[in-house]
């Protein structure tokens, strides 16, 4: 079996500056997005097996995302420091360190 080192590709510092720092303008010029293909950009894989969700996962992140922060403003709790953003090891995938939010509606918006 041959597996793709996804980790090392998406955070390969030949094709990205500061690959460990979560900079999402990485992606934009003058605010929109760079029409170009990255390269070593490969979440979803690539080749033969890659994922076969992907359009579907990026169009419902899409919508969650933008829904959210339409109406929710999310914060740190009162003296909560900030959270810890380096990823913890774990076999397939990396999820955060566990940390608390505080989710409130936003201005003029229900409960
Ligand atoms: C953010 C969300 C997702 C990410 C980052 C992701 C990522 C991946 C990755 C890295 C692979 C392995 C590719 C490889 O072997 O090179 C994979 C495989 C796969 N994914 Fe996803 N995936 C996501 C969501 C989804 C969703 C929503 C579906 C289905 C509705 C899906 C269905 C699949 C399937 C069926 C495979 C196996 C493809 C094969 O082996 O031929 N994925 N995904």
């Amino acid at each position: 079996m041959v597996l793709f080192n996804l980790w090392a590709q998406n955070r390969d510092a030949a094709y990205w500056e500061d690959p460990d720092i979560f900079n999402p303008d990485r992606f934009l010029t003058n605010n929109k997005l760079k029409n170009e293909r990255f390269n070593s950009y490969v979440p979803f894989g690539q080749g033969r097996r890659m994922c076969l969700g992907e359009k579907l996962a990026m169009a419902d992140l899409f919508l969650i995302i933008v829904r959210l922060l339409q109406q929710c403003q999310i914060i740190l709790p009162d003296g909560a420091g900030s959270a810890r953003l380096d990823p913890q090891p774990a076999a397939l995938v990396s999820v955060p360190f566990p940390f608390k939010i505080v989710v409130k509606p936003r201005n003029g918006l229900a409960n």
